[in-house]
């Protein structure tokens, strides 16, 4: 099947671009000025002269803090440019895969979000990610959503990078230990859509294959457990690592507030498609070997 993929160097895009050709896809991966989600004229062009069989739309605006002083950027890629390119698709006959966020929702539940949970977003990125859901199940019935969360690596900008860079260093590094949530790995996300394709492009509008899913990695931990993961892989593979000091949320001031707890309940992908969360510590080992070169051994 030839698959068009809205975006080429985020995280996402990337670990499709390797996945996807494995089960015989022919991909296309577009990224500005060839597809701009923020330039509205040109957006179902670039699906026409693909002329895909599935469109998987892997490009967002995803800087949370600058988003809060870059709000109209932040809508005209998450929620107006997905949903023009949520209709493109739909003009075509053709079945959509978006992605969000458990930044959509508040965090203050004090338990795991169900996919039907309310939503509540406490700032712009995540209000911009909600208002493109919505923008794309409206302009599309054939469309998945999957909400995932802390995606990460060894490509891009993500939490595990920035521990290994902050983490060589400094002597010691400060991460909340308050907020609760799931990190997820691109390359398991990129391999539960490689494993979707097949039944959305088989299935009609209306079908439950589609709507909105929450799917990210187990078991769920804290910022400050994962950057725990993170330095006890990095020293075993010969890093030097800093002291890890759990603090509140209220140590550590950003602009855009982050929810308390947004872990996200996967049970309706596990129903429906058969689905189930990546352990995210297996896929973290092999990141790190990705990303920390092993010294050279002395003979
Ligand atoms: N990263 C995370 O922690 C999480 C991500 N998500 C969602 O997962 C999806 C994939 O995220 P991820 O791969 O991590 O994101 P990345 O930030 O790694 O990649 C996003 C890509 O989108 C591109 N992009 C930005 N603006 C535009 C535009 N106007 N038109 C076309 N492309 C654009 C970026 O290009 P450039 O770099 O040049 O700006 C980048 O290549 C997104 O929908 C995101 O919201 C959900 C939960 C967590
Ligand atoms: C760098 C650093 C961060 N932190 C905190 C800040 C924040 O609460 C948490 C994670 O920081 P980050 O800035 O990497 O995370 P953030 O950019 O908020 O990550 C989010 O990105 C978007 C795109 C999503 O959709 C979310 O699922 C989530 O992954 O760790 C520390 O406590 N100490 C530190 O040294
Ligand atoms: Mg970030």
């Amino acid at each position: 099947m030839r698959v068009l993929i809205a975006g080429r160097t985020g995280q996402l895009a990337v670990e499709l671009m390797e996945r996807l050709p494995r089960d015989g896809h022919l991909v296309t991966a577009l990224e500005p000025p060839d597809l701009d989600l923020a330039d509205s004229a040109g957006i179902a062009a670039a699906v026409e002269a693909t002329a895909p069989d599935i469109v998987v739309n892997a490009a967002a605006y995803t800087a949370v803090d600058k988003a809060e002083s870059q709000r109209d950027l932040a809508f005209a890629v998450n929620a107006t440019g997905a949903g023009l390119l949520a209709a493109a698709a739909a003009a075509r006959g053709l079945p959509f895969v978006h992605v969000s966020t458990d930044y959509v929702f508040r965090g203050d539940g004090g338990a795991p979000y169900a996919e039907d949970a309310p939503t509540d977003p406490a700032g712009v990125y995540g209000e911009s990610k909600l208002e493109g859901e919505r923008a794309v199940l409206a302009a599309n019935p054939r469309s998945i959503i999957l909400r995932t969360a802390w995606v990460c690596s060894p490509h891009g900008n993500n939490f595990v990078k920035t521990m290994l860079r902050l983490g060589a260093e400094r002597e010691s590094l400060s991460v909340v230990d308050d907020q609760h949530g799931a990190p997820t790995f691109a390359h398991d996300l990129a391999d539960a859509i490689a494993r979707l394709i097949p039944g959305l492009v088989a299935a009609p509008a209306g079908s439950d294959a589609f709507g909105i899913f929450h799917l990210t990695g187990a078991p769920w931990t804290t910022w400050h457990g994962f950057a725990a993961a993170i330095f006890e892989g990095a020293a075993q593979r010969g890093q030097r690592v800093p002291r890890l000091v759990p603090i509140t949320t209220a140590q550590y001031p950003t602009p855009a507030r982050r929810p308390a707890d947004a872990r996200l309940d996967c049970g309706r992908i596990i129903r429906v498609h058969g689905i189930h969360p990546a352990d995210w510590r297996r896929s973290l080992s092999r990141c790190l070997a990705a990303l920390i070169t092993p010294p050279e051994t002395m003979s």
